[in-house]
């Protein structure tokens, strides 16, 4: 569903190669946890998966699909829940529900039915009248949320999407990522939250240095440490 073959990327201003040589895939009804330690190069890979960034080498592939090829099919396919939501301040919750809504081409029954379950679910309803920017980080982050889930993606892709959710909002977050991957659907996102990812994920990589130290299920991470307990102890162990 989606995969990424030798993909690199070094940024102008460093001689840092922040992606390097990157390769894994995300299967059909997986959720994929990314982790890695402060500058790894997570938010800089799923900035090229989802067509933020170029790659210097490499390809990227959704459903077969060839990002570069294929921008906008690829793109249709596709959301991305940034760790950083200031750009859309100036509207309303509803306002970039609707911008949301209209950029992926979503029909307006269906559009309001996804608005209002969502907003009920995630209980925002009463502030979608609101300029974003008198939000909290946890009701910027619910905004974005529901703003990705309109599309009903193949992968939905998330940058630490657990940061500044409050317990309920972060169990209701876990259970659609679940019920996404039930329907066939794929979920790729980073976290530092290694319980979080220990317990939610079918497999998961870890980067350090832009280079992909380890990936698999639990039971095949295990394998590869020493200290064969807790996800914690792998990654410790791991990217000493
Ligand atoms: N715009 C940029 N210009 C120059 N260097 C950058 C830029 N963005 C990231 N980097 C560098 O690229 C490397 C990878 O950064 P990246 O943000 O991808 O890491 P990360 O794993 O997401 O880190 P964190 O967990 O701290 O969010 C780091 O060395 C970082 O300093």
């Amino acid at each position: 569903m989606l995969k990424l073959e030798n993909v690199s990327k070094s940024y102008s201003s460093g001689n840092v190669k922040a992606v390097d040589n990157v390769s894994f895939e995300v299967k059909p009804g997986e959720i994929f946890g990314f982790l890695g330690p402060n500058g790894a190069g997570k938010t800089t890979t799923l900035k090229m998966i989802v067509g933020l960034l170029k790659p210097d080498a490499g390809n990227i592939f959704i459903n077969g699909l060839d990002f570069q090829e294929h921008s906008l099919e690829v793109k249709k396919m596709i959301s991305y829940v940034p760790d950083n939501h200031e750009v859309y301040e100036r509207l309303t919750g509803i306002e970039y529900l609707n911008f949301m809504g209209d950029m992926y081409g979503i029909s307006k029954d269906i559009r309001s039915k996804k608005i209002n379950e969502y907003l009920e679910l995630f209980e925002l309803k009463d502030a979608v009248g609101d300029l974003i920017k008198s939000y909290s980080h946890g009701m910027k982050q619910k905004i974005v949320l529901i703003g990705a889930l309109l599309n009903d993606p193949e992968v939905f892709i998330l940058d630490e999407p657990l940061v500044g959710l409050d317990p309920k909002s972060a169990f209701k977050l876990k259970e659609i990522m679940r019920d996404r991957c039930n329907a066939g659907k794929s979920v790729f996102f980073s976290t530092h939250v290694l319980e979080v990812a220990e317990k939610l994920c079918d497999r998961i990589a870890i980067i350090r240095k832009g280079q992909i130290i380890a990936c698999g299920t639990m039971e095949e991470l295990r394998q590869q440490s020493e200290s064969k307990q807790s996800l914690e102890n792998i990654f410790l162990e791991l990217t000493e």
